[in-house]
């Protein structure tokens, strides 16, 4: 890639909507089937260079600039931006305008949505639709990660994550069901949801999210996992597990190495069995359609009445 910007008068379709054609171009772009990350449940796409090292620069600067009350604070310190609006308690947008830098250049989210689209129909599936309406911004230092969790129902299930500044590295990980017998190998470590749901301790998958790249979640993976990122300073990706490294010197073993498109990585890992990342700070911008939106906007007296979170 990068995926191209569509900002020319004539690339307007049909409908009048901006953006790629997709019966113009579905037959020469690679359908979404091809970042698809295999073997974990569905579904992952992880699209490498989403953008261009001049469009992360540009939003890295914006967001950077963005007022300070637009940064909140969570309790691990680590800080966050909400744009296109916050969640009311139960779980409805109180919507506000999303910022140019989002709608305009680099025009991300008609890119997002227009990959999507085409990507999807290019086997003449179901065409995706999905009207992205808030963007969460998180901010990690190193050694800043999140915890594990899910989105939650009040967004649609699929949630496009573009990584800023520095790759990290995210954990996908399952519930452990209660109906079944227990299997013996279940570690005593595992976590527990304050609903009650164990969350197995060996995460099921890792994944590798280079700086401008795109990470799409969705369907089971959305719905009935978790995902997390460890609060570590420095990665390690090994190519098949070590038996003689303790803890996290043994390093963790990815699912998109065949997508990662570096060839600098899977050099390293070829070469030397490991690849070992120090984080620097990055930023991602998580796109995702909240799925009922208040209407008519919204006043300061409404949204508090509503339990506006902020
Ligand atoms: O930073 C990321 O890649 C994930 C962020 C996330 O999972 C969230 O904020 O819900
Ligand atoms: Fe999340």
């Amino acid at each position: 890639m990068p995926i191209p910007i569509q900002q020319d008068d004539d690339t307007q379709t049909k409908d009048g909507s901006r953006g790629i054609d997709a019966t113009q171009i579905a037959e020469s772009f690679p359908a979404l089937e091809h970042f698809r990350v295999q073997n974990i449940p569905p579904a992952a796409y992880y699209i490498p260079d989403f953008i261009s090292p001049e469009e992360e620069e540009y939003l890295l600067r914006k967001i950077e600039e963005s007022p300070q009350p637009k940064w909140k604070k969570v309790g691990t310190g680590r800080r966050l931006q909400y744009w296109g609006g916050t969640m009311s308690k139960n779980g409805i947008l109180l919507p506000e305008a999303l910022p140019d830098f989002l709608t305009s250049f680099p025009n991300i989210i008609e890119r997002i949505e227009s990959f999507l689209r085409v990507a999807s129909s290019a086997k003449g599936k179901e065409k995706m639709e999905l009207g992205m309406n808030q963007v969460l911004v998180n901010e990690y230092l190193p050694g800043q990660g999140i915890s594990p969790h899910e989105d939650g129902p009040a967004f649609h299930p699929l949630v496009a994550t573009l990584s800023l500044g520095s790759h990290t590295v995210l954990d996908l990980h399952h519930y452990i069901n209660p109906t079944s017998p227990s299997p013996p190998m279940i570690p005593s470590n595992s976590s527990t949801t304050p609903e009650g749901k164990t969350i197995a301790a060996i995460p099921l998958a890792h994944l590798l999210l280079m700086p401008r790249s795109l990470l799409v979640l969705s369907s089971s993976l959305y719905t009935s996992h978790l995902h997390s990122i460890s609060s570590t300073a420095k990665d390690i990706i090994v190519r098949a597990p070590s038996s003689n490294a303790e803890g996290e010197d043994r390093g963790v073993m990815i699912s998109n190495t065949e997508l990662l498109g570096d060839p600098d990585i899977v050099d390293a890992l070829t070469r030397d069995g490991r690849w070992v990342g120090e984080r620097t700070k990055r930023i991602s911008l998580t796109f995702r359609r909240a799925e009922k939106v208040l209407k008519g906007g919204l006043s300061g007296a409404l949204g508090k009445s509503l339990g506006l979170k902020r």
